[in-house]
This record gives structure tokens, C-alpha cells and sequence, in this order.
């Protein structure tokens, strides 16, 4: 059976920390060696990491180039820590030096990471980038399950004549099936939404509720609520979870026609989150007459705690964000509207940009 390859973690849950922490199977002393001239990390104390005792810490400077400074810990002889600052680049640039020199001493030992391995690796890395538990469910079944499956079978891992099948000997090269290619593919937008949030734009005319409906849906006051039309300037984000699944709410600037000059950048901003928003909500105020709706939106007529009646179309959501009157069924109508249906179990869908090329091997 051969060696699996050294896996890297992030530790330290997904947004915004003062530290991270990332962690790697494998021997410490992949960080003394480098393909390259210098080594990746050189500890403070001068000593190769292959020589530090395990649980010790050692103040270590990352990189050559611009060097950041991290913390080593060797917590068995088979993984490490690294404690870096926590924002996305340091552990982004960490993270790939770290893969760039596994690979190369995988090379160099005369076992390249094959195929398999380095998309199995990928699945997992998605794993460790779950913002829910939703998510990470099914990430975790797509890692440990359907991904393994998905490459032991479809042709992909026939033994050659004579060998006998192994499921740690796949054929590292051979093509996906044309069968799961073409069902998988369809889950491409889906499988992205498991790392990434769903983007639910809120846009209307200046006071028609939008912030107010922002913070009824996410039960806590993120952004500002006035009476002053165009309050908002800039759009204004918050990562929810409705039913599980990962959403980020923006908050845009009233759409009208300004003559001020930060307003109107607000505005051409919020054109722009409606053009990439995976769902916009047209909030208007339902006491004022109906809007032309942005193409594609779901009409939400706010304030209806103002009107003793009304009728709107069936399409049309009717909510109050003041008194949360109808805040709950927007929010079914919002998961139905970016979730109408999930993969069948089982099935390995693309978690990861390494499994899209995979698939789209010309892209
Ligand atoms: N009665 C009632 N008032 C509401 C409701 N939602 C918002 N308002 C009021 O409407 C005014 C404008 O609300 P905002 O949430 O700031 O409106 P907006 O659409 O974000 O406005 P801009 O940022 O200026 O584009 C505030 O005075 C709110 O208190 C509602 O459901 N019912
Ligand atoms: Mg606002």
C-alpha cells in the first residue's frame, strides 16, 4: 500500500481571526529541506526542525521573500503545527508553499502524488473550509464517501490484465466516465456554494426597508435604519445560515437618481452586486405604488404592518420587517429559490477547483 501523502489542515475555523493555525501530517523536516536554494522555515533557535523535541515551540521565520513569523510545534513524529497570523493571504501562502514542497519531495522519493490523491486531498481541504454543519455534512460525505467511490469506479481504476484491483493502485490518468461526467456537472454551482455563500442582494428605492429587512432576516441589527433617504452608501454584508445553508445578505444604496456623488457611487455599486447576486430581493415600500421589478427578483412588498389589507401577485413576498410579520416564509422562499433540489447521495460532485479541472480537463 503505498504512503498516503501528507495532509495540510486549517485548523482555525473559516473567516476573519488574529491567528490561524495550520496543521500537517508528515515528517517536521519537509520544512528544513527545499527544492529551491533556501529552506522554507528557519527557526529563530538555528537548529532544524528535526531536531526540535515534540510539543516545544520555536519561533520560526516563514519564507525568504518578505518572511512572516510563525510558531512550529511538532506534536508527534509525524505532524506539525504552524501558528501564523490569521489573516487569508498569510495562510493562503502558507498553505501553498507547504503543498509546493510535498510535492517536490514526493517527486524527488520517486512517488508523485498521483491523480487520485491530489483530488482526494482537495475534497478534503473543502471539508476543512465548511461554514456550517449543513455543509460540512455533506462535504464530509463527499470527501470520506463519494469522491473515493467516484475514482475506484467508472472504468477509471480497471486493473490491467493480469494485476490484481486495488483500490490504493488507481489508473492515476484515466479520463472520468462520460456516465458521472454528465450527471455531475450539473452540480458545479452547488458543489461552489458549499465553500462559498449564496449571494441574496437586497436593492429598491431609497427607504423602502431594505436595511431594516437585512436585520429582521438576520435577527440583529447589522446595518443602519433611518428615516433619511439613501442612508445606506456602500454595500453592507452579513454571512447568515438559512436552514443550514451558507447566505450572504448585501445591503445595497436606494436605486434613484442622484446627484450626490458618494450616493450615486453607491448606487453604481449596488447595480454591480445586482448583476453578480445569485438572488435579488426587490424590497418596496407597500404602501407607495408598485415598482418595474429588476428582472429575475423576487418583489418583496415591505411595511405591510401599514396597510389593513392588500392583495399582491403569488410571486410577490409580503413581509414586515418592523413587527418580522412574514420574515420567515421570505426565508423559504429564499432557500427554495437557490436550493430547489440536492445531489443524490452518493454521488461525487466538484467541491473544489481541482475536481472541475478534473472533469474539464481542457479548461
Ligand atoms: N412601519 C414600518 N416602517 C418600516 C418598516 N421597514 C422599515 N421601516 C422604516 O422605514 C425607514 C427606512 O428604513 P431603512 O431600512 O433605512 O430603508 P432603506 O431601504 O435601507 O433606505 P436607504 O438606505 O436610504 O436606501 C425607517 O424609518 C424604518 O424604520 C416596516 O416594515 N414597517
Ligand atoms: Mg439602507
Amino acid at each position: 500500500m503505498p504512503e498516503s501523502p501528507p495532509q495540510i489542515d486549517v485548523l482555525t475555523p473559516p473567516g476573519r481571526g488574529a491567528v490561524a493555525v495550520i496543521s500537517c501530517t508528515g515528517d517536521v523536516a519537509i520544512l528544513d529541506s527545499s527544492a529551491s536554494s533556501s529552506p522554507l522555515c528557519v527557526a529563530r533557535d538555528g537548529y532544524p526542525f528535526a531536531n526540535h523535541a515534540i510539543n516545544r515551540i520555536t519561533f520560526a521565520r516563514w519564507g525568504a521573500e518578505h518572511p512572516e513569523d510563525v510558531v512550529v510545534c511538532r506534536t508527534s513524529e509525524h505532524a506539525f503545527e504552524i501558528h501564523c497570523h490569521g489573516g487569508r493571504a498569510a495562510v493562503e501562502r502558507i498553505r501553498a508553499d507547504l503543498a509546493g514542497v510535498i510535492e517536490d519531495a514526493s517527486t524527488r522519493k520517486g512517488s508523485p502524488i498521483d491523480e487520485r490523491q491530489r483530488l482526494l486531498a482537495a475534497a478534503w481541504d473543502a471539508v476543512s473550509r465548511a461554514t456550517t454543519l449543513r455543509t460540512a455534512d455533506l462535504l464530509l460525505h463527499q470527501a470520506e464517501v463519494a469522491w473515493p467511490r467516484a475514482l475506484q469506479a467508472s472504468g477509471r481504476c480497471e486493473p490491467a490484465e493480469g494485476a490484481t484491483f486495488s483500490a490504493d493502485h488507481p489508473q492515476a490518468d484515466a479520463p472520468p466516465s462520460p456516465e458521472w461526467r454528465a450527471q455531475t456537472l450539473e452540480w458545479v454551482e452547488f458543489g461552489r456554494h458549499l465553500t462559498e455563500p449564496w449571494t441574496v442582494a437586497l436593492v429598491g428605492k431609497p427607504n423602502a426597508g431594505k436595511s431594516s429587512l437585512m436585520n429582521a432576516l438576520a435577527g440583529f441589527q447589522r446595518s443602519i435604519v433611518n428615516p433619511t433617504p439613501g442612508t445606506t452608501r456602500d454595500a453592507v454584508t452579513l454571512d447568515v445560515a438559512f436552514d443550514g445553508w451558507p447566505v450572504r445578505l448585501v445591503d445595497t444604496a436606494g436605486l434613484r437618481d442622484s446627484t450626490d456623488e458618494l450616493e450615486a457611487a453607491g448606487i453604481e455599486r449596488a447595480r454591480g452586486v445586482i448583476a453578480s447576486a445569485d438572488l435579488v430581493l426587490h424590497v418596496f415600500d407597500a404602501t407607495e405604488p408598485q415598482p418595474e421589478f429588476v428582472e429575475h427578483a423576487i418583489p418583496v412588498a415591505n411595511k405591510i404592518d401599514l396597510l389593513p389589507e392588500f392583495t399582491w401577485s403569488a410571486r410577490t413576498a409580503t413581509v414586515s420587517a418592523l413587527t418580522g410579520a412574514g420574515i420567515d416564509q421570505l426565508i423559504e422562499a429564499i432557500v427554495a429559490h437557490l436550493i430547489p433540489h440536492e445531489p443524490p447521495r452518493g454521488l461525487a460532485i466538484p467541491i473544489a477547483p481541482e475536481h472541475l479541472t478534473h472533469l474539464n480537463p481542457e479548461t
